[in-house]
C-alpha cells in the first residue's frame, strides 16, 4: 500500500474534485459518511456521550458534517469548535452553517475558557487538526490536547492524530493527541509507523473516500507499507524439478567464544527459509556444538579456538551472512578487512560486521553492489552517525544506501527497508521479538532468500515480513514474554504457510434463507 505524502494527497483532492466534477464539500461529506459509518456500524444508536472537537480546517470540517450525521440519527453529542484561527476554511464554514440550521450550537472555545468535563465512558471524535498542521499548536490547545489525553475516554482521530505531522516529527510530543484509533482517508501515512510517533497511534484504519484511482496508482510514493498482498508479488514458487543445487548455498560466518549461538540461529533460519545448503564458518570451539545441535548444516573453521582471524575457504557459496556473534577484535577486523577487498560473492552484514565498517570507514568502498545491511538502532547510530528525528534518520539512511548503492534494513516496531531512495515498511512482528538473537534469525532469513535468487531488495523486504509473521504466529502459543529467537524459527514454516490461507469468509447464518435459484 502506498503511503501518500500531505502534498500528494492535496494533490489527489484536487484532481479528484475537477475530474469526476464534484465541489470540495462533496469530498468531505463523503468522507464525513465513511467516519458516520464506521462509528453507525458499532455503535448502532448507543446513547453514549460523543464530544466532537474540531478545527477550523478541513479536519475541523470533516467533524461538524460527522456530528450533523450523528445527530440526524439521534446521537448524544456535544460539539465544540476550537477557534484557534480566524481563517476558516470555507467547507468547515458550509458544515458550521448546515450544523446550525439543524439547531445545534457548538460551543465555540477559545483561549481563556474552561475546559470541558469529559467521562471516562464517553467517546471524544478529535478533529482539531489533521494534515495541513504547520507549527505547533498554541498553549492553550496544547493544555485542551493533554485534557483529552488525560480524560481516559475512547479517542478517535479524524484523518490523523491532531498534533502529529505527515511528513516531519512533531516538535513538541505533548501536543499530540494519544489516538485509541484513527480512521485515514485513503491511506495511512508514514509517521504512524515510526518510533517516535507511532505510539500515538493505537490501531488505524483506511477509509476510502473515492479518491481518484489513476492518480493513486500513477504516482511514485517515498515510501511503500508491506503487508501479504505486496510479499506475494515477489513470493518465488518450489519448482517440481528442483535439487538442492537450485536454491543456493548461503555461508554463515561469525561467532566467537560464548557467542556460538549467533551462528547457530543465523544458520538454522537460512535453512528453514528454504535455501539448498548452508555452511557455518566459526571460530574452532564452535565445531562441536554446530556438528551437535544442527546435523543438516556443514562446518568450517578459523584455526583460532575462540575468535575469526583469517577467513579463507575453499567452497563457492551464493551468498555470504557475516557478523553475528563475531566480535570486534584486532584480528578479527584485520581477517574481515582482507576478506571483503577479495571477496566477490553478495553479502549480508549484520552486528559485528556493521560495527567494524562503523570503525573503519575506508572498508565500505568494497562492498559489492547490493549489499544488504541489517543494523538495530545502536548500530545504525555508530554507521551513519546520531540523528535528530525519525525523519532525519531516514533522510540519513536513504543518503547512505545511495552512496554505498547498499540495502539498509532499519530494524524496529516498524522494520524499514531502504534502497535507491525508497523505504518499505513492514507491517508484521510485535514486542516478543525484542529479544536476545532475533536478529541474527532475520539475518539468516534474509541469506537464505537471496541464496534462492531473490534481489537483494526483495530479499530484504520478504525476509523481514516472514520474520514479523513467525513472531505473530509463535506469540499465539508463546505470549510475548517467553518468546525467545528459536520459536521464530520454529514458525519460519508457518509464515510460509499463512501467505496461501484465505481468510474465512462469514457463512450466512442458519436462520436466513438460502438465496433463491
Ligand atoms: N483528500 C483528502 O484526503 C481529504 C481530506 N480532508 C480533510 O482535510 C484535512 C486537511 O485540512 P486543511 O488543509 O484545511 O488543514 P487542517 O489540518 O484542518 O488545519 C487547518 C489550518 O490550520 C492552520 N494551522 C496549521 N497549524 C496550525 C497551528 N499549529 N495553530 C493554528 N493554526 C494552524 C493552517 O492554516 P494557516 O494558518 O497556516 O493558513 C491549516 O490549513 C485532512 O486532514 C482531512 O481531515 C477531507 O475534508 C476530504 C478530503
Ligand atoms: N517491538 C518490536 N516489534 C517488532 N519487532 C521487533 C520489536 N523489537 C525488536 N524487533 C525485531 O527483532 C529483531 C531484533 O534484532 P537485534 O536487536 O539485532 O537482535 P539480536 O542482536 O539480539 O539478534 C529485529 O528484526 C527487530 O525488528
Ligand atoms: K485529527
Amino acid at each position: 500500500m502506498k503511503l501518500f505524502s500531505a502534498k500528494q494527497i492535496y494533490k489527489a483532492d484536487q484532481i479528484t474534485t475537477k475530474k469526476q466534477g464534484i465541489a470540495g464539500e462533496e469530498l468531505m461529506e463523503r468522507a464525513s459518511l465513511q467516519l458516520f459509518n464506521w462509528m453507525h456500524l458499532r455503535m448502532q444508536g448507543a446513547p453514549v456521550k460523543i464530544h466532537l472537537f474540531c478545527g477550523i480546517g478541513n479536519n475541523g470540517g470533516d467533524g461538524i458534517a460527522l456530528a450533523r450525521h450523528l445527530l440526524e440519527h439521534g446521537y448524544n453529542i456535544a460539539v465544540y469548535v476550537v477557534n484557534y484561527s480566524e481563517k476558516r476554511s470555507e467547507d468547515f464554514l458550509i458544515n458550521l452553517a448546515r450544523l446550525k440550521e439543524r439547531k445545534c450550537w457548538p460551543n465555540f472555545m477559545n483561549s481563556d475558557d474552561e475546559l470541558p468535563v469529559i467521562g471516562k465512558d464517553d467517546i471524544i471524535v478529535d478533529g482539531i487538526f489533521g494534515i495541513g498542521i504547520n507549527r505547533t499548536p498554541d498553549a492553550w490547545v496544547i493544555k485542551l490536547i493533554q485534557h483529552l489525553n488525560n480524560s481516559q475516554a475512547f479517542i478517535l482521530s479524524i484523518d490523523i492524530p491532531s498534533g502529529l505531522f505527515s511528513d516531519q516529527s512533531p516538535k513538541d510530543f505533548d501536543a499530540i493527541i494519544k489516538s485509541n484509533y484513527v480512521l485515514s482517508f485513503q491511506a495511512p501515512k508514514l509517521t504512524f509507523f515510526l518510533p517516535e510517533s507511532g505510539p500515538y497511534v493505537e490501531q488505524w484504519e483506511a477509509l476510502d473516500i473515492g479518491l481518484d484511482v489513476d492518480y493513486l496508482s500513477s504516482t511514485e510514493t517515498a515510501y511503500e507499507l508491506i503487508g501479504k498482498n505486496e510479499v506475494l508479488t515477489v513470493y518465488r514458487p518450489r519448482e517440481k524439478y528442483a535439487h538442492k543445487g537450485t536454491y543456493g548455498h548461503v555461508l554463515i560466518l561469525g561467532g566467537s567464544y560464548g557467542k556460538i549461538g549467533a551462528v547457530c540461529l543465523s544458520s538454522k533460519a537460512a535453512l528453514h527459509a528454504g535455501c539448498g545448503l548452508v555452511t557455518a564458518y566459526l571460530p574452532a570451539v564452535g565445531y562441536s556444538i554446530l556438528q551437535t545441535s544442527l546435523p543438516e548444516i556443514m562446518v568450517l573453521t578459523d584455526k583460532d579456538e575462540k575468535i575469526i582471524t583469517d577467513i579463507t575457504f575453499e567452497i563457492d557459496p551464493t551468498i555470504i551472512g557475516v557478523g553475528m556473534g563475531m566480535g570486534t577484535d584486532d584480528k578479527t577486523i584485520m581477517a574481515f578487512g582482507s576478506f571483503l577487498k577479495s571477496n566477490e560473492k553478495p553479502l549480508v552484514l549484520d552486528a559485528d560486521a556493521i560495527n567494524i565498517l562503523s570503525k573503519h570507514k575506508d572498508l565500505l568502498k568494497h562492498l559489492p553492489k547490493d549489499t544488504i545491511l541489517t543494523p538495530h538502532p545502536k548500530e545504525l547510530e555508530r554507521l551513519i552517525g546520531k540523528w535528530k528525528n525519525d525523519f532525519d534518520k531516514l533522510n540519513k539512511v536513504k543518503k547512505f544506501s545511495d552512496q554505498h548503492q547498499c540495502v539498509v534494513v532499519i530494524k524496529g516496531a516498524n522494520t524499514i527497508v531502504v534502497q535507491n531512495g525508497k523505504g518499505y515498511v513492514n507491517t508484521t512482528g510485535n514486542p516478543g521479538m525484542a529479544t536476545a538473537g532475533s536478529g541474527d534469525v532475520l539475518t539468516g532469513i534474509i541469506s537464505g532468500l537471496r541464496a534462492q535468487g531473490y534481489s537483494a531488495l526483495n530479499a530484504a523486504v520478504f525476509g523481514v515480513y516472514l520474520h514479523g509473521k513467525a513472531g505473530d504466529i509463535a506469540v499465539e502459543k508463546t505470549g510475548y514474554q517467553s518468546m525467545v529467537a528459536t520459536d521464530l524459527i520454529s514458525n519460519l514454516g508457518n509464515a510460509y504457510l499463512d501467505l496461501f490461507q484465505i481468510p474465512e469468509q462469514p457463512q450466512p447464518s442458519e436462520a436466513e434463507p438460502e438465496a433463491q435459484q
